[in-house]
């Protein structure tokens, strides 16, 4: 609750100041500036969807700040439009123009994205000036701002309302990102398979959180028309994606306050570069700064010399290079290239990740407590097995090639079992598992989920249908905590109408959720730690509680004793024993041979990607042909 209260207070706090300054500063110049603040803190929260959020680099959002700003102003001038429609025409075409970009580009990745986000904006600029009858090509197309609720707008009112159009966005933001999108967007960051295990669709969330950002791209266009009332192609260059990026990383990434901070980098960046002396205070106390933050860094070890150095070296040249160089503003590109790789370098989390931290500390408030964990009825439900197998696998074949990783498996999983998988390193059993839940569509075969057949759903319609499954290589939501993690496996358990949603209203069932997840597993002391921050022991079990928390009809652990100490060993028996009491099938690949034997009801041996034997742990245990595999000892002296 104090959290709650400090962070709110803080919002309100500083949205007050800011809507209270014109009234005692009536300096134009200054009201500009502010006015420029609350829309580029529109546009940097629109972008940090897709840099932040998303971990995209997105080098289009200029483009649609440019194609939001003529939409406003064609709507004005051609249609006769007033200020409201044309700022929502101008949010819609970001929106649906986003969508449309986000549809192929985001079939890409990485440094591929970024191309075609970068010919994207190429190609607006180009069409803005081809386009002449309608956007006035290069002469610029000249606006007026309508009048609002009948009223003239004055660069005061105007401040006001973009302020207003800030604030909506930022409280609306903030309810959506705390929500089960925002969860989905940076779980899909940081392991698009997990989140997909996890019945989150990645691709969807992806093109709709790349739409929304670009939707804010359009709206803060719409208020940047209304601002100057003048637009021109090629103001909406790659010049101006420079700042904007340099103002969401130096601000912080996946933060609505490091957005702002960035916009006010962006607003205050070109008035810097014209005052020299000014410019120089800042590059030296910039190079004081991360001289002081490397030497902490290297004495700390918490950074490398390349950390810690690169940033100072990059500082000092902007500091030097501002003492020779006549004129900083012809240098501005340079001087925003020096800075974009000293910050993200020195302080990948931006001003406000490292502002944060410290805040935390200073006033050290404690986290919300967790709900008591429900009784295992509720936190487990006992599974109602009719009968038949809940999995079956029929002739099953996955070639990559010529290899033949999986050829021709037939097996089936009796409900309420717990089903082994074994066989020599290479035998094809991940490669098994990865097709039966929709990692890879089979070359051949069928699968049939409690009688359906299911044999090419992919990885979400999979783990909709009631397949959980952890990963051989861990899979884990790194930058999440232990219960966000969870909560990512909860999508969609706990619907909630959007108005609900984006007013942020209700989480108190999926808490509740979330804690008993953790505690089927013995998580709950680390419950708020970043599951990179875990012991490797406890992200096995994180990812089991993870996989638990989806209440499956059939749970597929991959190797989960993989790299266990003993006593960590015996507890995952433990958990998976209670997962079996409460009727879940379970099949489970181990190379334990006495987890298996002490586990397993009947076992299923695979060698080559094909099935070798089956039948009850200690039969297949004696199997000669299994032994020989195994061991590579040879059939006779078999016992
Ligand atoms: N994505 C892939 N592309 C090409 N070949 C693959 C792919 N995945 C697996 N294979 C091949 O399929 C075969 C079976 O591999 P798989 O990982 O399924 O075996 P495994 O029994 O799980 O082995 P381990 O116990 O070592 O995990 C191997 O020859 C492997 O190289």
């Amino acid at each position: 609750m104090r959290r709650f209260l400090l962070l709110r207070g803080a919002e309100v706090l500083v949205l007050a100041l800011l809507a209270a300054v014109p009234v005692a500063v009536t300096n134009p110049y200054a009201l500009g500036l502010l006015t420029l603040l609350a829309i580029y803190g529109v546009l940097l929260i629109g972008l940090d969807v897709s840099v932040g959020y998303l971990g995209q680099i997105n080098l289009g959002q200029v483009a649609f700040l440019g194609l939001g700003a003529y939409a406003a102003g064609i709507v004005v001038t051609r249609f006769g439009g007033g200020l409201l429609p044309a700022l929502l025409a101008a949010a819609l075409v970001g929106l649906v123009l986003g969508g449309l970009l986000a549809l192929p580009a985001l079939r890409l990745e990485g440094p591929q994205f970024a191309l075609a986000t970068l010919s994207f904006s190429a190609l607006t600029v180009t069409a803005l000036n081809e386009l002449e009858s309608l956007t006035g090509g290069a002469q610029g197309l000249s606006l007026a701002r309508p009048r609002f609720l009948g009223m003239a707008l004055e660069p005061r009112g105007f401040y006001w309302l973009c302020l207003a159009a800030l604030a909506l966005v930022w409280v609306t933001m903030r309810n959506l990102l705390a929500s089960h999108w925002g969860r989905a967007f940076e779980a899909l960051r940081d392991s698009p398979i997990a989140t997909d295990a996890m019945g989150v669709g990645t691709y969807r969330h992806k093109v709709a959180g790349f739409a929304l950002g670009s939707g804010l791209g359009g709206l803060a266009g719409g208020l940047y028309a209304f601002n100057f009332q003048y637009l021109q192609p090629q103001i909406f260059t790659y010049d101006l994606m420079v700042i904007l990026l340099l103002g969401v990383v130096l601000g912080g990434r996946k933060s609505l306050w490091g957005a702002f901070v960035g916009a006010c980098v962006v607003v205050l960046l070109p008035n810097l570069l014209s005052d020299r002396r000014l410019f120089l205070v800042l590059a030296f106390l910039g190079l004081l700064a991360a001289l002081a933050a490397g030497i902490r860094g290297l004495a700390r070890r918490r950074s490398g010399a390349f950390q810690a150095l690169a940033p100072v070296a990059a500082m000092a040249l902007l500091a030097v290079g501002g003492l020779l160089v006549k004129n900083t503003e012809d240098w501005r590109k340079g001087i925003f290239a020096l800075m974009l790789f000293a910050v993200v370098v020195g302080l990948p989390e931006g001003l406000m990740g490292f502002a944060s931290r410290f805040l935390e500390g200073v006033f050290r408030v404690p986290p919300a407590s967790l709900p008591a964990p429900s009784a295992l009825d509720d936190a487990l439900p006992a599974q109602e097995n009719g009968p038949g197998p809940v999995l079956a696998v029929k002739e099953l074949r996955r070639h990559f090639g010529g290899v033949r990783a999986v050829d021709g498996i037939t097996l089936q999983v009796e409900s309420g079992s717990i089903h082994g998988l074994i066989g020599p390193n290479g035998s094809g059993k991940s490669t098994l598992v990865n097709v039966v839940s929709g990692l890879y569509p089979p070359t051949g075969g069928e699968i049939r989920l409690q009688g359906a057949p299911v044999t090419r759903l992919g990885m979400v319609a999979m783990a909709r249908a009631g397949v959980a499954r952890t990963f051989q290589n861990l899979q884990l939501f790194g930058e999440l905590s232990a219960l966000d993690n969870v909560l990512v496996a909860l999508h969609g358990a706990f619907r909630m109408p959007l108005p609900l949603l984006v007013a942020g209203l209700g989480r108190k069932e999926e808490r509740r959720a979330q804690a008993d997840a953790l505690a089927l597993v013995g998580l709950e002391a680390e419950a708020r730690v970043r599951a990179r921050d875990l012991t490797y022991g406890a992200q096995r079990f994180l990812e089991l509680a993870r996989a638990l928390a989806r209440r499956p009809a059939v749970l597929i652990l991959d190797e989960p004793a993989a790299g266990l100490a003993h006593p960590d060993v015996l507890r995952l028996m433990g958990v998976i024993r209670k997962v079996h009491e409460r009727g879940i099938a379970i099949l489970l690949i181990e190379h334990h041979m006495d987890v298996v034997s002490e586990l397993c009801h009947y076992v299923t041996v695979m060698d080559g990607g094909r099935m070798l034997a089956e039948g009850r742990a200690q039969d297949v245990k004696r199997d000669p042909r299994v032994l020989e595999a195994y061991l590579g000892l040879p059939r006779e002296s078999a016992p």
